[in-house]
């Protein structure tokens, strides 16, 4: 059973859906934060979240279950990705399902402001007739200018068109044409516009460039009178810049939906003329909150039920469909990577994974990522997995690089790891799948052959003469170890050099059985290492 817990308010239509999806369970759980959160998450597979809960790195300490964290709406930034991803969460969000609403909300306070529709009203519920006292502006035929063009800039823009108004915009990632086909006028730099703007609305993620965009500097430049909105993230308007420009009476007026810390509930600007605020509203309606419910839930489930990442904002999208075509091969690369931490058990300061054949015009990255958990699986406390294993290698300072080689060589498709260690001791191991879905091991350090790739595997080098499969199968025999598969390999095509011999047994020798196979007169080497039998192997490769 997958468990899912929902650490913010989400719309019915979402908890119906969580209740009615087979092999998912759910909590309601909200208002969690510091060790009670971080208990939480460690019982549960999945997560949903608003804005509401802060992830953190502790929140993450630990972490051994939860693979997933869908952010139910866009901002993700209450989430520590670096955290996440080193945790081996993947963190997902609905991007559009709110844009409409956080659009008509931006619209919305930009007019309240205008026609100061909250003193007003305040008038009203308090017994006052001010009819005089609130005179407004009309925004048509005002400038307004836009900061980011993206989804929910654009709406704005569109809909602030209807209001017949002029738009300035601003997102470095905008073309010239696309915004003259919109009716936008694209401007250099946020300063270009300042003077010019009766409104400004900013649309972009709180980010190093956006912190602070509009500060004390871009107030000396902006329009006296202009007005401000802010439906994106707190601290992208400076808020003691904000209180100082209303008081000076360089600005006319502000509205919020967000702000610098969060729930605010005693802000100076609370108050103050020409302010109108909310608490973080914009993406609050029925439509919306339904919308990136029912998304946010098929996120997690496709996730947690099918191995599918669609909206990550932590690691790359994967599909169920590519997932099933890899798995073969992700298979592959991963029990390589333990048989390289089998060869060489003191320690891998290098690796390169190369992908040859059909496969290697597939996600090599995912092959890397499967073989880095290859050779990190066992080592940590939590589960390494596809989001975090490789991370976790580069942490660590592990070299692996990745190469796709489209030619097949004697195989459709094969998988070479060549790894060494910080002495300089290399090995270079081949695999590929046989049928749909079968491992096997068709190269170790030049000598060809075919072996299994699973379970205990006994491995050792030899010279090629007669009698050593015989030796070592007696002793086998003698020490009551039954030999599953046997695979020997020939460095050359001629009989009398180095060979190289694997046995797949059904059970480990024991230490005096090992040593004694390393007595045979013509043994150099041997030695056991254990993969994983099908049913060992770790949760997001069955399926
Ligand atoms: N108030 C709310 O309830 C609410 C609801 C939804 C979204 N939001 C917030 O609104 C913001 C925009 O959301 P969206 O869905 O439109 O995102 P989006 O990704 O579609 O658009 C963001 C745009 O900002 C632009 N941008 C990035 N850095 C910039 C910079 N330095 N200068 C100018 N432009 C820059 C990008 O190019 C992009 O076009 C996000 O911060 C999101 O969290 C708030
Ligand atoms: O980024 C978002 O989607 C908005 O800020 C909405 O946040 P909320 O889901 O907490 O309302």
């Amino acid at each position: 059973m997958q468990r899912v817990i929902v650490l913010d308010n989400l719309a019915q239509e979402g908890l119906d859906l969580l209740a009615a999806a087979e092999g998912v369970e759910y909590e309601v759980r909200i208002g969690l934060k510091g060790d009670e959160l971080r208990e939480a998450l460690s019982q549960f597979d999945g997560a949903i979240c608003r804005s509401g809960v802060k992830i953190t790195p502790e929140s993450l300490v630990g972490n051994s279950r939860l693979k997933a964290i869908v952010r139910a709406g866009v901002g993700t930034d209450n989430i520590d990705k670096p955290a996440s991803t080193r945790a081996g969460v993947v963190v997902m969000n609905t991007p559009a399902g709110n844009t409409l609403s956080t659009a008509e909300h931006a619209i919305a306070l930009m007019l309240a402001m205008s026609r100061n529709v909250a003193p007003a009203n305040q008038g009203l519920v308090e017994g006052r007739w001010d009819r005089k006292k609130y005179m407004g502006t009309q925004v048509a035929g005002k400038t307004l200018g836009v900061v980011g063009l993206g989804r929910i800039g654009l709406a704005v823009a569109t809909r602030a068109k209807a209001l017949e108004m002029n738009i300035l915009g601003y997102d470095p990632f905008m073309s010239q044409e696309r915004a003259a086909d919109l009716g936008i006028e694209l401007v250099a730099t946020v300063d270009e516009m300042l003077p010019d703007i009766d409104y400004l609305t900013v649309h972009t993620p709180l980010t190093d460039e956006t912190r602070n965009l509009i500060d004390l500097p871009q107030l000396e430049r902006i329009k006296p009178g202009a007005r401000l909105v802010n439906a994106a993230r707190g601290g992208i308007y400076n808020e003691q810049a904000l209180i100082e420009g209303l008081k000076s009476g360089k600005l006319a007026g502000v509205a919020l939906d967000v702000y610098v810390d969060e729930p605010c509930t005693d802000s100076p600007l609370f108050g103050m003329e020409g302010v109108v605020c909310t608490p973080h509203l914009g993406a609050s309606t029925e439509e919306a909150q339904t919308q990136v419910a029912v998304e946010a839930v098929g996120l997690l489930t496709d996730f947690l039920l099918n191995g599918q990442i669609k909206n990550a904002v932590n690691v790359a999208a994967l599909d169920a469909k590519t997932l099933a075509s890899l798995r073969g091969y992700l298979d592959v690369a991963y029990r390589l990577g333990r048989l390289a931490v089998g060869l060489l058990p003191s320690g891998i300061a290098s690796c390169r994974l190369t992908a040859r054949g059909e496969i290697s015009g597939k996600d090599t990255k995912l092959l890397t990522s499967a073989f880095s958990c290859g050779l990190l699986d066992g080592v940590f406390e939590e589960e390494v997995n596809l989001i975090n294993a490789q991370m976790l290698l580069e942490d660590r300072g592990i070299k692996l690089t990745t190469e796709s080689q489209s030619g097949m060589g004697a195989f459709r498709s094969s998988l070479t790891a060549e790894f060494e260690s910080s002495q300089g001791v290399m090995h270079k191991v081949v695999g590929t799948v046989f049928g749909e879905s079968m491992p096997r091991l068709v190269a170790l350090d030049g000598y060809r052959l075919e072996a299994y790739l699973d379970g205990c595997l006994l491995i050792f080098t030899h010279q090629d003469v007669p009698g050593i499969i015989g030796g070592v199968g007696n002793i086998c025999g003698e020490h009551g170890v039954n030999i599953a598969q046997m695979a020997v390999g020939r460095a050359g095509d001629h009989p009398g050099g180095e060979a190289v011999g694997i046995l797949n047994l059904d059970a480990a020798p024991s230490a005096e059985a090992l040593e004694a196979v390393r007595q045979l007169p013509a043994i150099s080497s041997a030695q056991v290492i254990h993969l994983p039998e099908a049913d060992e192997l770790p949760s997001w490769l069955q399926g």
